[in-house]
């Protein structure tokens, strides 16, 4: 294995040469791609990515052109957009921060979701090869998941790899999988404070896993490479309230994920992380960040405690059941920390009624048995 390879990501000729499988879900899955750049890093996904609907949000200036390289097939929507689209409940789709992404899942019409940022390439493995990150969230979307008992082997359901002795025969079916989170060689996914006492750090490191996050346990998920199960659990993917005219940033996906991972755990759904990984490219200004994140980083002292005292009722079956009784814990438990948690417990409620009034049928099928 030559590990120095992971320190670079793949060419559009590397990539290009990469044999084209049968690009897996093509009818059934959007990519969604925030940004305030232009869509030049396609180029390096072309091979992998071309197969598949785009749903761009364009943040920030509409006024402004985003282009997208030819041969893509996609769907772009700016803020003059969403205003007219979800009209007053437009309110709930946050402005100039990535958060805005969530939008594109509640406009999909598809079965899943990959989200990737415009700044994050083709990494290679150890042996050099391209990682067609899409091709390994799809496995893991599509095999179970393992959150009622840790399989000391990691995932069972990887080629070369099965349960292990002792792992009662009753959960081996496992159960579906709501979320596959991917993980980033070159510049890591840290928080400011951390970014600004190790500037120079890269991941270099290639962890060949996928695991299941066990029940009843927290993470921080980041936006930048991640898939789910938008039938199973997109309503729960709302990115909150961050960015233009609010306190907060840089807390749009770690907000998702624990309403995500509590709503998860009660449904009986899974949720997987590791393997793919992306090559990241860009560090985002770690003084800019610190400013977006500050509160975000005190506040969370009470809000992870908060997170892990949720409980939902029996009678919630469905993700907007839960996430409407999410809504209100989070207004009478963490309004008292700010009164930033009244607007977004109430701004939650909006998501809800808006992702409903876009995706009428699934306001009435059950996502997934408590
Ligand atoms: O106001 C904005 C700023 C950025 N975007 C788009 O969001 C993507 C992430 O932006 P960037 O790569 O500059 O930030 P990072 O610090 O690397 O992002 C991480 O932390 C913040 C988020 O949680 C994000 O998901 C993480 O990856 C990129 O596509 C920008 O074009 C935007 O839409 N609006
Ligand atoms: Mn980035």
């Amino acid at each position: 294995m030559d590990y120095k390879k992971v320190t670079e990501n793949a060419t559009p000729e590397e990539t290009a040469a990469m044999p084209r499988g049968i690009p897996l879900l093509k009818d059934e899955l959007d990519i969604v791609i925030p940004t305030i750049r232009n869509l030049d890093f396609l180029e390096m996904w072309r091979p992998f990515f071309e197969p598949y609907h785009l749903i761009i949000v364009q943040d920030g200036d509409p006024s402004k052109t985003i282009n997208v390289p030819d041969g893509f097939d996609y769907e772009l929507y700016n803020r003059n957009d969403i205003n007219r689209i979800l009209g007053p409940k437009a309110s709930c789709i946050s402005f100039k921060d990535s958060a805005c992404r969530c939008f594109g899942y509640m406009v999909s019409k598809k079965k899943y979701i990959f989200t990737i940022d415009d700044d994050c390439f083709v990494g290679k493995d150890p042996s050099g090869k391209p990682i067609n990150a899409l091709e390994q969230h799809i496995k893991n979307i599509l095999s179970p998941s393992t959150p009622l008992f840790f399989n000391t082997l990691y995932d069972p359901f990887r080629e070369g790899a099965d349960f292990v002795r002792g792992y009662p025969f009753s959960l081996r079916e496992g159960v579906p999988t709501a979320v596959s989170h991917g993980l980033w060689l070159n510049i890591p996914d840290y928080d400011a404070p951390t970014q600004l006492v190790k500037p120079r750090e890269r991941n270099t490191r290639y962890v060949d896993m996928v695991l299941t996050i066990p029940k009843g346990t927290l993470f921080p998920m980041c936006g930048m490479n991640l898939a789910f199960d938008r039938h199973l659990i997109g309503p729960a993917m709302y990115f909150g309230l961050m960015g233009d005219g609010q306190p907060i940033g840089r807390y749009d996906d770690m907000w998702a994920g624990w309403c995500t991972k509590v709503i998860c755990d009660h449904l009986n759904l899974g949720v997987k992380t590791g393997l793919p990984y992306i090559f990241h490219s860009k560090a985002s200004n770690p003084f800019v960040n610190l400013k977006k994140e500050y509160k975000g980083i005190f506040w969370q002292e009470d809000i992870i405690p908060f997170f892990q005292a949720v409980t939902l009722p029996k009678e919630c079956t469905t993700v907007q059941e839960c996430y409407i009784e999410l809504s209100k814990q989070v207004k009478e438990k963490l309004s008292k920390v700010d009164p930033y948690f009244d607007k977004l417990a109430d701004a939650m409620v909006t998501w809800i009624e808006a992702w409903d009034e876009l995706n009428p049928a699934g306001a009435a099928v059950a996502n997934g048995k408590a």
